[in-house]
C-alpha cells in the first residue's frame, strides 16, 4: 500500500450500486468535493434524497459497458461477482482508477477510515485485513482530535507563507520549522492560546539568521 491523497475537486467520479456501502463511499467523495454520479436501478433512501437535491446525478439503470466514459475514478459497490469483474475489466481498459468494495484484488486503491477537521485529515487503514479495526481506531481518536489543530493549521498556513517570503532557501525553512514548531509552542496551541503561539513563531521568523 502506498498512501496518496487524491485531489478530486470537481472531478467526475462514478459509484456503481445504490446500497449502504455505496452511500458511505458517495459521502466520502462529496466530502472531497468530487462530482458524483451513481449508476444503480435502486437507491437507498438517503441516496435518493441526495439525487433529489442535485447533490449527485442518478442514472437509474444496471451497469453497461461504456458507462465509465468520461469518469476519472470508479467505485463498484454492486456486491455481485460477474458484474464487478466486468466493471473492473472495463475500468482497466479505460485506465480509470477503480475500487471494488468487496474484492481487494480488484482494487487500485482502498479507502481508509478518516477524521476530517478542516484541512487536517487523519486516516487509518489495515491493508484490508480488518476494516473493523480501522473503524475502531477512528472512533477512538475522534475524541482526541477536536478542532484545536485545524484552527491552528489555518494560522500556520499564513505563517508558512511569511516564512517563505523571508527565509531564502528551502533548507533554511526546513531547519526553521523543525525548531519553531516546538513542544512549547504546541503546548500553547493545546491550551488554545493561538495568539501567543503565533507571536512566538512570527518573532522567530523575524529573527531567523541562516
Ligand atoms: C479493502 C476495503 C476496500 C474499500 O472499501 O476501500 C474494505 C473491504 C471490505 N470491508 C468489509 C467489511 C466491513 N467494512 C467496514 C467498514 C469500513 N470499511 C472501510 C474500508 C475498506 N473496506 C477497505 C480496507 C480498509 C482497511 O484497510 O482497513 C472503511 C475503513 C472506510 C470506508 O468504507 O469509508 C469503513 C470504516 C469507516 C469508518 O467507520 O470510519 C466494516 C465495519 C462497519 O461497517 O462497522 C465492515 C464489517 C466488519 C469487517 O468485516 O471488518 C468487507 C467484508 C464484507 C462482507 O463480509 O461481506 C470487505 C471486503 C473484503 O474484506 O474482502
Ligand atoms: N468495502 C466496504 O466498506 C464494505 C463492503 N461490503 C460489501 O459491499 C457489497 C455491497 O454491499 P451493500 O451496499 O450492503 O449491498 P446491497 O445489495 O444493499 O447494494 C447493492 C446495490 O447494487 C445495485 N446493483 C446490483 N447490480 C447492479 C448492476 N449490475 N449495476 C448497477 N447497480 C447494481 C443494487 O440495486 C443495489 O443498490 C457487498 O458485497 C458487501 O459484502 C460490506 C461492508 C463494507
Amino acid at each position: 500500500m502506498y498512501p496518496i491523497n487524491l485531489i478530486l475537486d470537481d472531478k467526475p467520479c462514478v459509484v456503481i450500486g445504490g446500497g449502504h456501502v455505496a452511500l458511505r463511499k458517495v459521502k466520502a467523495l462529496l466530502e472531497a468535493k468530487a462530482k458524483v454520479t451513481v449508476i444503480s436501478p435502486i437507491l437507498v433512501n438517503e441516496l435518493k434524497v441526495m439525487a433529489q437535491n442535485n447533490q449527485i446525478i442518478w442514472l437509474q439503470k444496471y451497469y453497461e459497458t461504456g458507462d465509465l466514459n468520461g469518469f476519472e475514478l470508479v467505485i463498484c459497490a454492486v456486491g455481485e461477482d460477474n458484474a464487478s469483474q466486468q466493471i473492473y475489466t472495463d475500468a482497466h481498459k479505460a485506465r480509470i482508477l477503480i475500487n471494488v468494495v468487496d474484492k481487494l484484488p480488484l482494487c487500485d486503491f482502498a479507502l481508509p477510515a478518516k477524521i476530517r477537521r478542516g484541512n487536517l485529515l487523519i486516516t487509518f487503514s489495515t491493508n484490508g485485513k480488518s476494516p473493523a479495526l480501522s473503524r475502531y481506531l477512528r472512533c477512538k481518536m475522534e475524541k482526541e482530535f477536536d478542532d484545536t489543530y485545524a484552527l491552528w493549521l489555518d494560522r500556520l498556513s499564513i505563517l508558512r507563507n511569511e516564512a517563505i517570503a523571508k527565509l531564502p532557501t528551502s533548507d533554511d525553512r526546513e531547519i526553521f520549522w523543525r525548531s519553531a514548531l516546538s513542544d512549547e509552542v504546541m503546548e500553547l496551541v493545546k491550551q488554545k492560546k493561538y495568539d501567543e503561539a503565533e507571536g512566538i513563531i512570527r518573532d522567530a521568523i523575524d529573527s531567523f539568521r541562516p
